[in-house]
C-alpha cells in the first residue's frame, strides 16, 4: 500500500491580507511557517516516510514542503517543482482584496468566480506587467498554455497529466509521495482522485498546513484517508 500526503501550503502574506493570489509568487506569513513546521511534526509523529516529492514553481509551497521534510528529517528526498501543480491562475482577480471585489461585484459573483466548476474569472491581457508570459520561470512553456485566468476545470486539466505521467507511476511502484501545492490545485487532484462531481466540489475546502494521507492501492483506489491533526 502506497501513501498519498497532501499539503496546502501554510498561510500566505496575501491569505492574511484577503487577496486573491492564483500565480503571484507570494511568501508564507510567520503563521504559515509555523503551519508548516506544525505539518511536519504531525508527519513526523505518524511515521510517514516519502520516497518522492512534488510541488509547484510558487515559494509558499515550496517553502510549505522544506519545512514539513526539515521537520520530519527527511529533506534528502527527490523532490521536483512543476507548474502544472500551481495555484489556479486567478486572472484579472490577482492582487485584489476578495471582500472589496465582493463589494464591487456582490458575494454571489465572487463566490462564483472562486468555487463554481467552469466559470472562468475575468481574464488578465498578456501585456499586463502582471502577465506570466513575463516571467522566465515559464519561458519554456508553449506561449498558448500559460494561461490569462482559469476555473477549476481547466486547473484540473492542467494537474492531471502530471498526476498520470509522475504520480501515478510512483505510487504504483509503491512510493510514498507527498506533494506540497495550493488550494484549487488540491482540490482539482482531490476531484479527480475521489471521483467528486462538479456540483459537490464546490462544498470541498483545504485547510493550510492540514497533511491530508490517503492509502491507495496498487490499482490506485483510496483505502482509506486521513487528516493528521485532527
Ligand atoms: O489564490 C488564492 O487567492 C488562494 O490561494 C485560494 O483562493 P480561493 O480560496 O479564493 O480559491
Amino acid at each position: 500500500m502506497a501513501k498519498l500526503c497532501l499539503i496546502r501550503h501554510g498561510q500566505s502574506e496575501w491569505n492574511l491580507a484577503n487577496k486573491f493570489t492564483g500565480w503571484v509568487d507570494v511568501d508564507l506569513s510567520e503563521e504559515g511557517v509555523k503551519q508548516a513546521q506544525n505539518a511536519g511534526k504531525l508527519i513526523s509523529e505518524a511515521g510517514l516516510e516519502f520516497d518522492q516529492a512534488y510541488t509547484s514553481v510558487l515559494k509558499r509551497a515550496i517553502k510549505t514542503l522544506h519545512y514539513a521534510l526539515e521537520e520530519s528529517d527527511q529533506m534528502w528526498i527527490p523532490e521536483m517543482k512543476t507548474w502544472r501543480l500551481n495555484e489556479r491562475h486567478y486572472g484579472d482577480l490577482q492582487g485584489k482584496n476578495k471582500a472589496k471585489a465582493a463589494e464591487k461585484y456582490g458575494d454571489e459573483q465572487v463566490h462564483i468566480w472562486r468555487r463554481s466548476y467552469d466559470v472562468l474569472p475575468p481574464l488578465l491581457s498578456a501585456d499586463d506587467e502582471g502577465s506570466a508570459t513575463k516571467d522566465r520561470r515559464y519561458a519554456d512553456l508553449d506561449p498558448r498554455t500559460i494561461p490569462a485566468g482559469e476555473n477549476l476545470k481547466t486547473t484540473l486539466e492542467r494537474v492531471i497529466p502530471f498526476w498520470q505521467d509522475h504520480i501515478a507511476p510512483q505510487l504504483l511502484d509503491n512510493k510514498n509521495v507527498i506533494i506540497a501545492a495550493h488550494g484549487n490545485s488540491l482540490r482539482a487532484l482531490t476531484k479527480y482522485i475521489e471521483n467528486i462531481s462538479d456540483e459537490d466540489i464546490m462544498d470541498v475546502e483545504i485547510a493550510t498546513g492540514e497533511p491530508i494521507v490517503y492509502d491507495i492501492d496498487s490499482n490506485l483506489n483510496i483505502v482509506s484517508k486521513q487528516k493528521l491533526g485532527e
